[in-house]
């Protein structure tokens, strides 16, 4: 399947070999705070990452992720809308060509330059390919990203970004802790969705941070100077790698806050 984002394979055209496209627990959405439900019986997420854990860096040609070695539980997400234990599998972006756009999930309208997912998934199942075929299989955290002073803790997953400009490029990237990405406050909305990229499979609990971090306009000029593209084809810059706000349907939001 030769999905992307451009006008010819882009989220319109991903239903013809994805049905589930226009299933009825779609992601993103756009989450509207005043119709969020506060729900007092929803803990506190507890995120135990293990720098040690963090592999490698590697360009996938719809985005580029950060791979953790997931065969026991040293980087485990719990509590929060979950129950069990969720092990991180990778992080990775979605972004615009521009300021404007490029979060996947919206606030009341309100896009985001760049959106951060941290993958994780249930330990109930013996690896992520079947957890990501399960209901209850993948649990995602979601952090926005907005323009503001450049941010020092972004800065060692930007330096390599050199070494991964083209499709299918990786490199060795260690002892790194994605909690330093996080906001200071852990607030969170929370549904049940799919993932945003194909196959669309409806296996994800979301769980999306309601304050943002900040990235300086020359940290998202890196971004955008990926390419979707491999060597020796022509370059095409990897940027707009998000799919719209899709339905509800009838789903409802919760809040961890007030
Ligand atoms: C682009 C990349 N997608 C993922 O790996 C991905 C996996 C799980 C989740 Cl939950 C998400 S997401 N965006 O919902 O957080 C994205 C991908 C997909 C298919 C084939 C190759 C490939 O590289
Ligand atoms: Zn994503």
């Amino acid at each position: 399947h030769a999905w992307g984002y451009g006008a010819q394979d882009g989220p319109d055209t991903w239903a013809e070999s994805f049905p589930i496209a226009n299933g009825p627990r779609q992601s993103p959405i756009d989450i509207v705070p005043t119709q969020a439900q506060h729900d007092p019986a929803l803990k506190h997420l507890k995120l135990k990452y293990d720098p040690a854990t963090a592999k490698g860096i590697l360009n996938n040609g719809h985005t580029f992720q950060v791979d953790f070695t997931d065969d026991d539980n040293s980087s485990t997400l719990a509590g929060g809308p979950v129950t069990g234990i969720y092990r991180l599998k990778q992080f990775h972006f979605h972004w615009g060509s521009g300021d404007d756009k490029g979060s996947e999930h919206t606030i009341a309208g309100t896009r985001f330059p760049c959106e951060l997912h941290l993958v994780h998934w249930n330990t109930k199942y013996p690896n992520f390919g079947e957890a990501a075929s399960k209901p209850d299989g993948l649990a995602v955290v979601g952090v926005f990203l907005k323009i503001g002073s450049a941010n020092p803790r972004l800065q060692k997953v930007i330096d390599a970004l050199d070494e991964i400009r083209s499709k299918g490029r990786q490199t060795t990237f260690s002892n790194f802790d994605p909690k330093t990405l996080l906001p200071a406050a852990l607030d969170f909305w929370t549904y049940e969705g799919s993932l945003t990229t194909p196959p669309l499979l409806e296996s994800v609990t979301w769980i999306v941070l309601k304050d943002p971090v900040s990235v300086s306009p020359a940290q998202m000029a890196k971004f955008r100077s990926l390419l979707f593209t491999s060597e020796g084809e022509a370059p095409c810059c990897m940027v707009d790698n998000f799919r719209p706000p899709q339905p509800l349907k009838g789903r409802k939001v919760r809040a961890s806050f007030k």
